[in-house]
């Protein structure tokens, strides 16, 4: 089965998660966008759902296929967040931000009682670091921000090989940052296995300039993860 079908098929094992009045968080990238086919089919069928969503270009989706949004001021308090993931270790914490809306993604997660991540198996590793993390900056000063990004990494005996995401839609002699529905940039650092994921993103989030960081930490409640045509359903250890 190939990458995209095995995105459908967990799409519509995480629809079998929602019921009927769910406020949902709704994430962003490919797998998410799977997930948002599959649930608008049963929106059609008359399902009643609003959902919060991760970026603009998850909004704009949501319009497209008739599924209704409402914001944090709104609902403050979300039944069940449902999102992608660039690495997934053992325990469900996770890199994300591999489409730059991690800082979205993780207001929203955080205000959901659940967060359910959906993946392909590719996604599944033993330990977190083989995907660049990405970290949201601030624009002023990111070349400072940059240099203590590095630091810290260094502090945790890791290389950064930090560099600032350029804005691949623009013109690749055009090495204009990509600007985040935030407003920021986002800095990829290609560390390989990170030891302590959790104090590593605790260090880069005290560095005066950084945002947040791709590290979800404890967040997921269950990933639902389609391999060899089965869905897997995994719990943190
Ligand atoms: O910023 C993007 C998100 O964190 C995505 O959920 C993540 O990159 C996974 O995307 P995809 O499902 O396209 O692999």
């Amino acid at each position: 089965m190939d990458q995209d079908a095995l995105k459908r098929e967990v799409g519509r094992a995480a629809v079998a998660q929602v019921k009927d009045g769910m406020v949902l968080g709704l994430g962003t990238g490919s797998t998410a966008e799977a997930f948002l086919h599959a649930l608008s089919e049963r929106v059609k069928d008359g399902l009643t759902v609003r959902g919060v969503p991760t970026s603009q270009r998850t909004a704009e989706l949501c319009r497209t296929l008739g599924i209704a949004l409402t914001d944090l001021e709104q609902d403050p308090v979300l039944d069940l967040a449902i999102d992608g993931a660039d690495e997934i270790d053992p325990d469900l914490n996770l890199i994300k931000g591999g489409g730059g809306a991690l800082l979205r993604e993780k207001i929203v997660a955080a205000a959901a009682k659940d967060m359910l991540v959906i993946a392909d198996g590719s996604k599944l590793v033993s330990t977190l670091g083989a995907f660049p993390l990405p970290v949201e900056i601030i624009p002023f000063g990111a070349a400072a921000t940059l240099h203590a990004i590095e630091e810290v990494c260094a502090s945790h005996g890791l290389t950064a090989n930090a560099s600032i995401r350029p804005n691949l839609a623009t013109s690749q002699a055009d090495s204009a940052p990509l600007i985040t529905d935030g407003g920021h940039w986002i800095v990829d650092c290609k560390l390989g296995a990170i030891g302590d994921a959790a104090q590593l993103d605790s260090a880069l989030r005290g560095v005066p300039g950084v945002v947040e960081t791709g590290l979800f930490i404890a967040m997921a409640s269950q990933a639902l993860v389609a391999k060899d045509g089965a869905v897997e359903v995994i719990k943190p250890q």
